[in-house]
């Protein structure tokens, strides 16, 4: 099987004497539910934007299929993740003057490519919010909303960063397991970030991260749903 992403010898320092990566070497394949699992500080959100494209690595090349994307210029990197990558964060980053349906049809690209709306919200559980705003709903409910906004232009990749970071339990277990819906119903390739080891069971694979290295890589042969079963 070929793979989506690549990392080859992946190096970030952020100053002279604080090697943040060490020398990362992955592979992510299509259609596949990821998680990269380690303590706070290990280097996990250093290691998705970089992967993700959003910041530069010291040393080493990030391929999206056969294409160098840690060396793109700027603009060409805006334009390329605009098609194909989408990211979520701890923070749901939704804009308080917009509807949750304005706030979702920013990810639109306007191509045909673009998931329906109405499907793509009802997937997540969030199908009466439409017309309410961020302010008037739950923080799980919020961060669902965040997900359909980066959903919605039906990203092969998605990158989650502790997206469940600022959920409690119950709303963190119900965030993957719409997460996982969505990973088989659309074949997105998801990235997920966490310290949490209980969320990291959804995964097909776990990745243990620590202190910038990755510490084991292991197929979950029997991946869990929390309530959806
Ligand atoms: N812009 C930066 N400049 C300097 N050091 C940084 C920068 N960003 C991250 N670091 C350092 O890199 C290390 C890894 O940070 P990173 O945020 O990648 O870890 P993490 O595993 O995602 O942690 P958390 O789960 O707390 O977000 C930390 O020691 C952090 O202080």
């Amino acid at each position: 099987m070929e793979a989506v992403l690549k990392l080859q010898n992946i190096s970030k320092k952020f100053n002279d004497f604080d090697t943040v990566l060490q020398e990362i070497n992955l592979s992510f394949f299509a259609h596949t539910f990821n998680v990269i699992l380690g303590q706070s500080g290990c280097g996990k959100s250093t290691l998705i934007n970089i992967m993700s494209g959003l910041m530069k690595p010291t040393r080493g090349n990030v391929y999206y299929k056969d294409l160098d994307i840690s060396h793109a210029e700027q603009k060409e990197m805006i334009q390329f993740r605009r098609y194909n990558f989408s990211n979520i964060f701890q923070d749901y980053l939704l804009l308080s003057e917009l509807t949750v349906r304005e706030n979702i049809e920013l990810g639109k690209t306007g191509n045909a490519q673009d998931l329906e709306f109405r499907e793509l919200i009802a997937r997540l559980g969030i199908e009466t919010l439409a017309d309410r705003f961020p302010n008037e709903l739950s923080g799980g409910q919020q961060q669902r909303v965040s997900i359909a906004r980066a959903m919605i232009k039906n990203p092969e990749i998605l990158f989650c960063d502790e997206a469940t970071g600022a959920l409690d339990e119950h709303n963190s277990k119900q965030v993957v397991d719409y997460l996982k819906e969505l990973n088989k119903t659309y074949g997105t390739l998801i990235i997920f970030s966490t310290h949490n080891l209980k969320i990291s069971t959804v995964a097909d694979r776990i990745i243990v991260m620590k202190d910038g290295l990755i510490e084991d890589d292991y197929l979950n042969t029997s991946p869990r749903r929390f309530y959806n079963e």
